[in-house]
């Protein structure tokens, strides 16, 4: 079987089955346009939140999040420790027809990113969290999806979580606390989650998360290569809409767009590549540039239970 031909395996793999109830599945067409390779899919209708005359395009609406409020000496701090962009430049992005989406472009600062890799690495290989990344090296040359969990540890098997569980370091307690304060959604105790490993040419299935039993909203943050992230309705009987993701970005699912079908169809597209080059970054090993300049990560913080 040549990489092409090669079937689509990941956790969410099996998820789709359900709420069709005999209607016509529009997500996996989209799903399977933009994972395909060759031909390259055309990706001129996928949504630039970073290009302005998208915003007209495709009715998204973009502002900057503090503009009208207060910025708080303790969040300045907190973003500065965490090495977010400064407070004052953070822009938040909405879509039409999906209240309760946010897409905040670069959040994360480019010379934090490494850093931030590397700590997803470590929680990966210490031995402490459920992982199937491959523990000894040879992550540079695996095709598959890889996945580590952290706090109270989702099972992929039940498809539940545990009562309760380990700490989440604390740097996504802080981050999904911040972003969910910032963008008004209640206070946020995030007390799980799930680090997924993009090498080149893998995807993640249509799916719902739908196990976590607080209204929290879902935050995650991207890092490495550029891909492309498709937002669908309650069920897959509703066409998605491809949005780019890049390094730094954060999306945010809450409300109604909580249990909404989503789907990574591709990764690493070369025309929107985002380099770590040595250059700028000298201190860096060349183990986690390379990582960065071939690969994606995506951090999901979630609240699991309501306390
Ligand atoms: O990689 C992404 O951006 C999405 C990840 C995701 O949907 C999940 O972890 O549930
Ligand atoms: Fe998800």
């Amino acid at each position: 079987m040549n990489a092409n031909a090669e079937k689509i395996r990941d956790q969410y793999e099996q998820s789709e089955e359900e709420d069709l109830l005999g209607e016509e599945n529009l997500f996996r067409p989209i799903f399977k346009k933009y994972k395909k390779r060759r031909p390259m899919p055309d990706f001129s209708g996928v949504i630039d939140v970073r290009d302005s005359q998208n915003f007209t395009k495709y009715g998204v609406k973009s502002r900057f999040l503090f503009e009208n409020s207060e910025i708080l000496e303790q969040d300045r701090t907190i973003a500065e420790n965490l090495g977010l962009r400064p407070l004052p430049e953070w822009r938040v992005c909405e879509f039409p027809n999906r209240p309760g989406l946010y897409v905040l472009p670069a959040i994360l600062l480019k010379s934090h990113t490494p850093k931030w890799l590397e700590n997803c690495q470590k929680y990966a290989r210490s031995g402490e969290n459920k992982t199937n990344l491959v523990a000894h090296g040879g992550e540079m040359n695996d095709t598959s999806l890889r996945w580590t969990t952290l706090g109270i540890e989702y099972d992929w098997n039940t498809k539940e979580y545990p009562a309760d569980g380990k700490r989440v370091p604390e740097e996504f307690v802080s981050l999904a606390k911040l972003i969910s304060g910032s963008l008004k959604l209640g206070e946020m105790r995030a007390d799980a989650t799930i680090v997924n490993f993009y090498p080149p040419k893998t995807a993640l299935s249509p799916h719902v998360d739908k196990s976590e039993r607080s209204n929290a909203p879902l935050i995650s943050l991207s890092l490495g290569q550029t891909a492309v992230y498709l937002s669908g309705g309650l069920t897959l009987s509703e066409e998605p809409i491809p949005i780019w993701l890049r390094n730094g970005d954060i999306l945010v699912m809450h409300a109604a767009q909580r249990l909404v079908y989503h789907a990574i169809p591709c990764v690493g597209v070369k025309s929107q590549a985002t380099t770590f080059e040595k250059t700028e970054f000298p201190e860096t090993k060349q183990e986690t540039l390379d990582y960065l300049n071939c690969s994606r990560v995506n951090i999901t913080m979630r609240q699991v239970n309501e306390y």
